[in-house]
């Protein structure tokens, strides 16, 4: 991974009319980098990406864009001025201009020829699945398309950064799975950086180079998505990635917390079979025994109905707090 931040922010404080958005936030994104901002609603990840985008300015602490200071020490650098390239939930078309020319614009706006312009746009609504719509404005689109349309204007700029806020909270699961492979395969050609603010863990922990988790304006852990994952801080912060049951270690000595896929059924601890559900690729199995209650990930359809008496061993564990 090259060496250099390109994104510094240091002990930042935000504030609305003196409530506490962001409470001492310090974070680096380097080059190349997806850095993923997961928190709750109300965590702090939109005041983050504003206050780096310039919207807000923070009480305290600063931000850096490439070694150069742009907020909190002197006058702050013009939204505009700041060599990043924002994509936020609500998406503000220009309603004279096609999907086409919309995506053009960044290439326009650099110097490009037009024919050459069109055809890079062309090539990126391709990508995205709307090439047919092309020709149209803004009033002829629905929600949906606006905001991939978006997302291609997005990617047609050639920032250093990228800030996401949620930008695939609208699209089906198809457009979202294209968006992102996109916006990876970008990130690794161009070696821009970006931070993708989201609540939805999966799209995190699959999305990420590393995943900064947020609670109330405090950054709670950053790590890769396996140590965020696999070692968290604490119980918070390992259900915001996804299910974890809490066991006594065998000997008594220590909480331990299991993930779905952690332990298994068969082997000689005992237990009752509280609950099953059938997931498609998986079935979830909910076990009451001596250590406690946990949940059980098994692939294919369920093997034992509600009630019965099981075995289970444990694979792996994390000790928490
Ligand atoms: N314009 C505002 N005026 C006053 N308080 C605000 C304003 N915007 C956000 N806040 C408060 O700041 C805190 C952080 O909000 P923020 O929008 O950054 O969270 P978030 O993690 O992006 O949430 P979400 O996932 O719901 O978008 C919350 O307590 C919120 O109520």
């Amino acid at each position: 991974m090259p060496a250099e931040p390109v994104l510094e922010v240091t002990d930042l404080v935000v504030e609305y009319d003196g409530t506490t958005a962001l409470a001492g936030v310090t974070l680096e994104v380097r080059s190349g980098e997806v850095l993923a901002l997961l928190g709750p609603s109300g965590s702090g990840k939109s005041t983050l990406l504003h206050t780096v985008a310039g919207f807000l300015l923070p009480r305290s602490g600063t931000v850096r864009l490439a070694g150069t200071t742009v907020a909190g020490d002197g006058r702050p650098v013009a939204p505009e001025r700041r060599d990043l390239a924002v994509v936020f939930q609500n998406y503000a078309l220009w309603p004279h201009l096609s999907a086409l020319d919309t995506v053009a614009y960044p290439a326009r706006r650099r110097g490009t020829g037009r024919k050459q312009a069109r055809a890079e746009a062309l090539a990126i609504l391709d990508r995205l699945r709307i090439a047919h719509l092309a020709d149209r404005k803004p009033a002829e689109l629905s929600g949906g398309e606006q905001q991939r349309v978006g997302l291609a204007r997005a990617l047609a700029r050639r920032a250093s950064v990228y800030l996401f806020d949620e930008p695939t909270a609208h699209l089906d699961t198809h457009v979202r799975g294209v968006f992102l492979e996109e916006l990876v395969a970008r990130q690794r050609d161009s070696g821009a950086a970006a931070v993708y603010a989201t609540h939805d863990a999966e799209e995190a922990l699959g999305l990420a180079d590393r995943v900064a988790l947020l609670r109330e304006g405090r950054l709670l852990q950053v790590g890769t998505p396996q140590q965020i994952y696999g070692e968290p801080v604490d119980l918070f912060a390992a259900r915001l990635t996804g299910p974890a049951s809490v066991v006594d270690a065998p000997d008594g000595s220590a909480k331990l917390l299991v993930r779905p896929g952690w332990a298994r059924l068969g082997g000689d601890v005992d237990g009752d079979l509280r609950a099953v559900w059938f997931r498609g690729p998986h079935s979830d199995y909910l076990v009451d025994s001596p250590l406690g209650e946990l949940l059980i990930r098994e692939p294919g359809a369920p093997r034992h109905p509600v009630g019965a008496r099981v075995g289970w061993t444990l694979e792996r564990s994390w000790p928490i707090g």
